[in-house]
C-alpha cells in the first residue's frame, strides 16, 4: 500500500514562510481532504510532493521515495494541479496520446482513461473548445494514464456547476474505494464534508488539524446546550453555581457549556424550573472550520 509521507516540509520565498514544518501522512483507501483558506500553502505543498517545487527543509515521499527518485512516475502517482495546462489546439485523444507516448505507456491506456472519465464521445474534439467541467475530466484522465496508486487533485471542483461537482466527488470516492491514496485540496469545508473521510487542515502554512471529520466537529466545540425557560435569569444563576458557563441568547434562551443536557435537565427538575427547550448543539462543519482557521486566514474580511 502506498502512502504519501510529508515530514517537516517547509518552503520559504524570501522572508515569507508559505509552508511551515508540515508533517502528515496520507493513507490509502480513503479520500484525504487537504483543507485551508486561500493562500494557506496547499498548492505549494502539492507541488513539493510532486517534485515541482524544491522544499527549503523537510521532505515529501510517495511510497518511501521522493518524486524525483520514482522510476516510472506516471505509473506511481498522478496529479491534477492545473487543468488549464492543455494545448488548446490538440484533441483530447491527442493530448492523452502525447502524454502516454512520452512516458512510455501503451496506447490502449488512452482509451481506458477516456472511457473512465466519460470523454469517449468528445475524444476527437479540440480541448480549447471544452467547458471547464470537460477540461477537468481531461485533466483527471491524464492523471489516470499510468494507473497510479496515488492521486493528487488541487481544487478540482473550483468553478464547476453542481453536476460537475457531483461527478468529481463520486469519482474521488470511487478511486479511494479501489484502495488508492487520494489527496484532494479545497478551501471549502462544505465540499470536503461530502467527499473526504479524513482531513488535513492548514492555515498560514502550518498544520491545524489532522483528523477524521467527526473528531474535527467535536474538537471545534460541540457540547453547548441550548436551554429555554421563562425563568432564564434565575436558572442562569443556578447553572453558573453548578459550574456551567452561560451566555444569554435572544428569546429567553441560554447557551450553556460545561454541563451535559442530562445534567441541566436534572438541575431543572431539582429546582422545579419548567424548561421549554433543552437541545444539545452540533456545530456545522463550516463552523468547525471557521473556528479552527480563525487566526490563520490570510486576509480576514473587515468587520462590518
Ligand atoms: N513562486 C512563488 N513565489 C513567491 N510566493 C509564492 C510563490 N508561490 C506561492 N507563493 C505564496 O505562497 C502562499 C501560499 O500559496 P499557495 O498557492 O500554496 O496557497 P493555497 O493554499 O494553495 O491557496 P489558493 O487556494 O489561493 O491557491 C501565498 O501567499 C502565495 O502568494
Amino acid at each position: 500500500m502506498t502512502t504519501i509521507e510529508v515530514r517537516g516540509l517547509t518552503k520559504r520565498y524570501g522572508p515569507q514562510t508559505v509552508v511551515d514544518d508540515l508533517t502528515f501522512t496520507v493513507e490509502p483507501g480513503q479520500v484525504t481532504g487537504f483543507l485551508g483558506p486561500n493562500g494557506a500553502g496547499k498548492s505549494t505543498t502539492m507541488k513539493m510532493i510532486m517534485g515541482l517545487v524544491a522544499p527549503t527543509h523537510g521532505a515529501a515521499t510517495i511510497g518511501g521515495r521522493r518524486h524525483g527518485d520514482l522510476r516510472s512516475p506516471l505509473t506511481e502517482v498522478g496529479a491534477l494541479l492545473d487543468a488549464s495546462a492543455v494545448h488548446p489546439g490538440r484533441t483530447a485523444y491527442d493530448h492523452l496520446l502525447a502524454l502516454a507516448v512520452s512516458n512510455g505507456l501503451p496506447r490502449d491506456r488512452v482509451d481506458r482513461a477516456l472511457s473512465r472519465t466519460g470523454l469517449e464521445s468528445v475524444a476527437g474534439r479540440r480541448a480549447g473548445g471544452f467547458s471547464l467541467g470537460m477540461r477537468q475530466r481531461l485533466g483527471i484522465a491524464a492523471t489516470l494514464l499510468g494507473d497510479p496508486r496515488v492521486l493528487l487533485f488541487d481544487e478540482p471542483v473550483n468553478g464547476l456547476d453542481p453536476e460537475g461537482i457531483r461527478w468529481i466527488r463520486e469519482f474521488m470516492r470511487s478511486l479511494a474505494a479501489e484502495g488508492r491514496t487520494v489527496l484532494v485540496s479545497s478551501h471549502l469545508m462544505s465540499e470536503m464534508a461530502q467527499t473526504a473521510d479524513h482531513l488535513v487542515v492548514v492555515g498560514r502554512g502550518r498544520l491545524i488539524a489532522d483528523t477524521g471529520i467527526g473528531d474535527l466537529v467535536r474538537a471545534a466545540g460541540a457540547g453547548t446546550v441550548l436551554v429555554r425557560t421563562d425563568e432564564a435569569g434565575t436558572f442562569a444563576r443556578r447553572l453558573t453555581a453548578a459550574g456551567a458557563t452561560v451566555r444569554e441568547a435572544p428569546e429567553a434562551a441560554l447557551v450553556v457549556s460545561g454541563l451535559t443536557g442530562e445534567e441541566i435537565g436534572r438541575l431543572a427538575a431539582r429546582s422545579g424550573t419548567a424548561l421549554s427547550e433543552l437541545t444539545p448543539q452540533v456545530p456545522s462543519l463550516e463552523d468547525a472550520f471557521m473556528e479552527l482557521t480563525r487566526d490563520s486566514v490570510e486576509y480576514a474580511g473587515a468587520a462590518a
